[in-house]
């Protein structure tokens, strides 16, 4: 295992920098590899076939020219969708990011949680299995809410989210039959941590919000643990698709840590 052998966090946008944030925190040493697939953005409004063909093609050939020690699946969709796969396919050990169902079923006082996710993670059977293992005689309203994601897109190229998306989200949730006792709210696409305030708003004070990204990274530094680590870490953010457009977030990108954006 060499110093820079970098952890390869993937996301089809930029949802994965909720997860990086924390990685940050429990592993400021580690050398980052941010993969961005906008080329394929949203993965929400895809089949389980293109995401899964598209995900475990993409990360075998990033295996091969970045030589990661460690890839984190840092979205929903192509987790819950793929993560079985890929594992099967690639020897690097991968960390997924699923929806934080057990965290909000052990918080919630009332017994009704939300969860937000896009249209392709809230139908997963993979969802299904946490909500029966983890929130058994917990009630959970699940909405899909993929206007988010290009909302949280906008929020971080500077650009003000659409209120209407954000609204409607809410609104949608809300409006499920016994949502009124809704206290937990389970953010189950990597991009909606980056609207936390923003949903904030339109829910009852007190309504927590919950995520995996600090889980995850903890996992991330607990699987590397004892592995060696360059004294000045360097980052790189590449991005699939249109090379203008992933410029636009390079001025956001740098209060990250990343200094140019290159293609993949
Ligand atoms: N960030 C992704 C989804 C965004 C998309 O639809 O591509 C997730 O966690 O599910």
């Amino acid at each position: 295992m060499e110093a820079q052998s970098p952890i390869l966090l993937f996301d089809s946008g930029i949802g994965g920098l909720s997860v990086l944030a924390e990685l940050r925190k429990a592993l400021p040493q580690a050398p980052v590899i941010y993969a961005a697939d906008l080329a394929g953005l949203p993965y929400g409004e895809k089949s389980e076939a293109q995401i899964a063909a598209r995900v475990a093609g993409l990360l075998g050939r990033m295996s091969e020219r970045y030589t990661p020690r460690l890839i984190c699946i840092a979205c929903n969709t192509a987790s819950t969708i793929a993560l079985g796969m890929v594992r099967e396919v690639l020897e690097v050990p991968i960390v997924g990011t699923v929806p934080a169902i057990k965290p909000a079923a052990a918080m919630t006082q009332t017994g009704v949680i939300g969860l937000l996710g896009t249209q392709a993670t809230i139908r997963q059977a993979y969802v299904d299995n946490l909500e029966a293992e983890f929130a058994n005689g917990k009630r959970m309203l699940r909405f899909a809410a993929p206007e988010l994601v290009e909302a949280a897109e906008a929020k971080l190229r500077g650009k003000t989210p659409s209120p209407e998306a954000i609204q409607a989200a809410a609104d949608g949730l809300k409006a499920m039959a016994g949502s009124e006792t809704i206290d937990t709210v389970v953010l189950a696409c990597t991009h909606f941590p980056l609207l936390e305030d923003e949903l904030a708003r339109h829910f009852a004070p007190g309504t927590r919000f919950v995520h995996g990204a600090e889980g995850i990274a903890r996992r991330i530094a607990h699987l590397t643990k004892g592995q060696p680590f360059p004294v000045d870490p360097s980052s790189r953010f590449v991005a699939t698709g249109d090379m203008q457009t992933a410029q636009e977030l390079l001025p956001m990108l740098k209060t990250h840590g990343f200094q140019t954006v290159e293609p993949f």
